[in-house]
């Protein structure tokens, strides 16, 4: 398939996402709730933007939506404070596109999930102003199928708070400006399928939408 290359270098340098930061998220997928952060990387290839479709990716049978707080970190640090943690975000609002059943098969093999998680388009986001978004622990997610409710949560049942997650994650790599933290998503995680909508977003503050396809195999001759 073919991809603008200048999409690879628009948005920062790194995805970094918190997986099971919900409770009731972890209980639906049978997971433990994590007594420190569980952490993973998205490329930055899996960005869209609206206008652009969700493709589920050739030999997957399963792809997830998870909607989720993006922060978009602002300025480079290490070993951030929590006490200024807050001065170096911005916020998206993210999906975190899961192909569950490759994810299934690599937790069963003990892989990572690379894969599952870093496929072409896994990664629909939209910009939100810092200014509309007072307490980004206080927010409601939100994410319809086809019109129908699929997912609903608030910021304030994550399990980790976004300073803590600066503070940890920091301390062990480079957060750079550009960067993007997503901060995992609530329960009601789900399967869509090739002609689906997801349609999702922050209370009314900010909403996307975005059509579902299958991914074609480019005929190159
Ligand atoms: O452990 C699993 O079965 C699945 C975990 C996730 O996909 C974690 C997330 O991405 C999340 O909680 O947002
Ligand atoms: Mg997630």
């Amino acid at each position: 398939h073919s991809r603008d290359i200048k999409r690879f270098w628009e948005w920062g340098r790194k995805i970094v996402c918190v997986g099971r930061n919900y409770i009731d998220h972890c209980a639906e997928l049978k997971n433990p709730v994590p007594s420190s952060p569980l952490i993973f990387l998205k490329p930055t290839s899996a960005y869209i933007r609206e206008g652009e479709p969700m493709k589920i990716p050739t030999g997957c049978d399963s792809v997830h939506h998870e909607v989720e707080l993006g922060i978009v970190i602002s300025k480079n640090g290490s070993d951030i404070q929590q006490s200024q943690a807050m001065d170096y975000v911005g916020y998206v609002l993210a999906l975190d596109m899961t192909a569950r059943d490759w994810q299934d098969k690599a937790k069963s093999k003990g892989q990572p999930w690379s894969m599952a998680k870093g496929f072409d388009t896994s990664c629909p986001i939209s910009g939100i102003e810092k200014e509309t978004i007072p307490d980004p622990h206080n927010i409601n997610l939100w994410l319809n199928v086809n019109d129908e409710s699929k997912q609903q949560g608030t910021t304030k049942d994550m399990i980790f708070t976004i300073p803590f997650l600066i503070n940890y994650i920091s301390s062990v790599m480079q957060l750079e400006e550009g960067d993007l933290l997503l901060t995992g998503t609530p329960k009601g995680v789900g399967p869509v399928r090739p002609g689906d909508v997801i349609h999702c977003g922050i209370d009314s503050v900010v909403s996307m939408k975005f059509p579902v396809e299958e991914e074609k195999e480019s005929i190159t001759s």
